[in-house]
């Protein structure tokens, strides 16, 4: 069994792969949560899914997090006593995705780009719905040709609910009009039609800048929210950091 562990920057996913994602566990990236309190959720996750502690062969761990890196490690050396193979500026650096600065790329990113082309064989852009919304651009070489950060949505709307007195957090879903009667109305149409265009807009660009017939494959735990933009989308898939690891560990032997 692989385990690809990717530690964002809301959540902690570790995903266990054996010929498909068996079972996904997601924890939110705390902090002020020490080892044996994620190594005690991890054990009720296993339990409670029936899996025994599984037989781990490999285990590749990406981090944008660096506070959180040693914690999570220190969790899986209770797992499994080979190594484990992060993914840093070095090994970035050895996987030539480009003319992009390796140590300064974020590793999700870069996990992203490489599943996304191992997937499609092709130009593609990913689209990843999490804390950031990010854009990663690959060419037809799997080489990154660029990326565009924005705020995630959810992020946006914190802060801007965290910025104000009087304006409340509201739940992310999509009004049908843009004109809002009330506050949270109002607040679901700028963020969320603005999030929409937003989307469209990155895309229609990134494609012009690019040129040829990019794919587009939406990820992040946010995605599933923008139904009204998966008509701009050839696939959504969560799992594709996840994917995008395995594949980099694979090419690293
Ligand atoms: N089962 C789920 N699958 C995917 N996303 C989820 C799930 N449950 C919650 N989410 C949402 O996904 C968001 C985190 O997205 P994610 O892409 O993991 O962010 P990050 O990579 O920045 O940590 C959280 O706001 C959470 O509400
Ligand atoms: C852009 C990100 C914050 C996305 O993180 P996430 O939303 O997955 O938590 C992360 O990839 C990061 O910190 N990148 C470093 C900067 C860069 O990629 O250029
Ligand atoms: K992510």
């Amino acid at each position: 069994m692989t385990i690809a562990i990717d530690i964002g920057n809301t959540d902690v996913v570790v995903g266990f792969y054996d010929q498909e994602w068996k079972h996904i566990f997601r924890v939110p990236s705390n902090l002020e949560m020490e080892a044996a309190e994620y190594e005690k959720r991890l054990r009720v996750f296993l339990l409670e899914a029936d899996v025994p502690v599984p037989t781990i062969r490999q285990v590749i761990l990406s981090s944008v997090v660096p506070d959180l890196t040693p914690v999570i490690l220190e969790v899986f050396d209770q797992f499994y006593e080979g190594d484990i193979t992060v993914v840093d500026g070095e090994l970035l650096k050895r996987l030539e995705l480009g003319s992009i600065n390796p140590y300064e790329l974020g590793s999700d990113l870069a996990a992203n780009a490489v599943g996304a082309f191992e997937r499609f064989q092709q130009s593609v852009i990913v689209v990843d719905f999490g804390t950031a919304l990010t854009f990663t651009s690959v060419n037809d070489k799997g080489q990154i040709l660029g990326v565009a950060i924005a705020p995630g949505v959810r992020t946006a709307m914190k802060s801007l609910s965290s910025n104000t007195a009087r304006l409340p957090e509201i739940p992310l879903e999509i009004p049908s009009k843009v004109l809002g009667n009330n506050t949270v109305e109002a607040l679901q149409s700028g963020i969320m039609q603005g999030y929409v265009g937003l989307v469209r807009h990155m895309v229609s660009q990134i494609k012009a800048e690019m040129g040829g017939s990019p794919q587009v494959i939406a990820t992040g735990g946010l995605s599933f929210i923008f139904k009204p933009l998966h008509d701009l989308f050839d696939a959504v898939d969560v799992n594709l950091t996840l994917d995008g690891l395995r594949t980099m560990f694979k090419r690293l032997r």
